[in-house]
């Protein structure tokens, strides 16, 4: 399983890479405006985190519209050779996604909820597709439950036809909130989670290894004493 990180601060960005954590990064327009940035400095953002990171990185358009999608994506695209373009699943989306395939740009469907979603997406040429884990729990249903089906049901056939990647699409868990959501999606074979910066320090910490590493620092300093 790969993690992507799922903000738009470069602090965060800057120190999950040192870790060696991150094979990429996904932004969304919340994220965003969270870090208190200018519409007009959104395209620089994105090329500052395409520097950051030696991955894709995802930029969502917030077009509605087919044609402007198609605009914006392709603009978002030329900022560096790691955008992936985040397109909502619906129907402009897919018409969208599938113009932007077919020009050889990657889109990362996003807002994905339900497995005949997840199909279409695929069918029309997403390199990714986004199951929102938490969301679905909001409204009480099983977001886990959900991303297993559209592993499950992706994993039945093969789209490389409907991509000019020629690659298999991969599964990014999304909206994810806690180091359990990785587990069971790591368990169900999703190719990816992007994490929020806070679950990718929780996913870090155990309380025994803090116990340990306590102990092992105590018995050092009698060592150091003796
Ligand atoms: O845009 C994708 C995010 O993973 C959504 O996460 P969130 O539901 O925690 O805002």
């Amino acid at each position: 399983m790969k993690f992507f990180l799922d903000t738009a601060d470069l602090a965060e960005i800057e120190e999950a890479a040192s870790w060696g954590a991150i094979a990429g990064v996904t932004t969304n327009p919340t994220l965003y405006a969270r870090t208190g940035g200018k519409l007009s400095d959104f395209h620089n953002h994105i090329k500052r985190i395409c520097e950051i990171v030696d991955g894709p990185v995802s930029a969502e358009s917030v077009a509605m519209q087919r044609d402007e999608i198609v605009r914006d994506g392709l603009e978002l695209a030329d900022i560096a050779d790691n955008v992936v373009v985040k397109v909502p699943t619906m129907v402009e989306g897919l018409a969208a996604t599938h113009e932007l395939a077919r020009r050889g740009v990657p889109v990362n469907m996003t807002l994905c909820f339900s497995v005949p979603q997840a199909l279409l997406a695929a069918r029309a040429g997403a390199r990714y597709v986004s199951p929102f884990i938490g969301r679905f729990d909001d409204i009480s249903e099983d977001g886990l439950d959900q991303v297993s089906n559209i592993v499950g049901a992706l994993s039945q056939y093969d789209f490389s036809d409907a991509t000019v990647h020629g690659e298999r699409i991969e599964v990014i868990a999304a909206s994810v909130r806690s180091a359990h959501h990785v587990t069971q999606c790591a368990l169900m074979g999703a190719d990816i989670a992007t994490v929020p910066f806070g679950v990718l320090k929780k996913m870090v910490q155990h309380p025994l290894t803090d116990r340990g590493l306590e102990s092992f620092m105590k018995d050092w300093e009698k060592v150091q004493g003796a």
